[in-house]
């Protein structure tokens, strides 16, 4: 059954997404790029109101910010955002750099908090680092957009390659999500590929990314996830 992941950029939009029954409420700041990372005092502040929200709660990510491919300053920002008490992390495989000395680097961290590596489907993603992602101990792999000018995900891989991509990363155990300017249209084909679940931002605000998310726009998609359900 596909989820829905929400990102999110105030403690506003973190209730908006909670209320909106968001699977996966992301921390993600979209004015300070693909992964942008939420500042230090705003999260101190996410993870206890995440703690004091009525169980069954979403899942808490939160992201590094858009960090080249250098273990020692990946491993830094990545343990700045745990050591705050996020749950799980989301990490972009960006071009060039060292990735399999940065998932190696980073086994002892996932060890205690879930690590999601993020491919871009725009930036010559390769896939064939997924069995490295596995070995480091990772909980999940995603592919997104880098470049959320230069159209969606379905606009740079095909529904195979993403299904193949999904198939491929669940067999080495790991969580499964697909993301890049989605719109309502995308839900249908992507869900038919049995992602663990779709992530938005774009789709849940007011004009562009970096504006407001709106209830009724979390409600929209919400819906259009939920019908794509198998019913019981
Ligand atoms: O992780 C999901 C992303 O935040 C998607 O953002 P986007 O829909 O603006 O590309």
């Amino acid at each position: 059954m596909t989820g829905f992941l929400a990102s999110v950029a105030t403690l506003n939009e973190m209730e908006v997404a909670r209320a909106g029954g968001a699977d996966i409420v992301d921390l993600k700041d979209p004015a300070h790029g693909a992964l942008g990372a939420w500042d230090v005092a705003a999260l101190q502040k996410a993870v206890p109101l995440w703690w004091s929200w009525p169980d069954p709660k979403p899942r808490l990510s939160a992201t590094v910010g858009d960090r080249p491919m250098e273990p020692e300053a990946l491993l830094a920002a990545v343990e700045r955002v745990a050591s705050k008490g996020a749950p799980m992390v989301k990490l972009g495989i960006f071009p060039g750099g060292d990735p399999v000395a940065c998932f190696s680097a980073l086994r002892s961290v996932a060890e205690e908090t879930d690590l999601v590596a993020v491919f871009f489907a725009d930036a010559a993603p390769d896939f064939d680092l997924l069995p490295e992602i596995a070995a480091a101990g990772f909980a999940g792999a995603m592919v997104d957009t880098a470049d959320k000018s230069s159209g969606g995900l379905r606009r740079h891989l095909g529904d195979a390659e993403l299904g193949a991509f999904v198939r491929r990363a669940r067999a080495l155990g790991l969580m499964t999500g697909l993301a890049g300017s989605l719109k309502l249209e995308d839900i249908a084909p992507l869900t038919a590929l049995r992602p663990d679940y779709l992530g938005f931002r774009g789709a849940l605000c007011a004009g562009a990314r970096t504006g407001r998310m709106t209830e009724a726009a979390v409600a929209r998609i919400r819906s259009a996830v939920n019908a794509r359900r198998p019913s019981v």
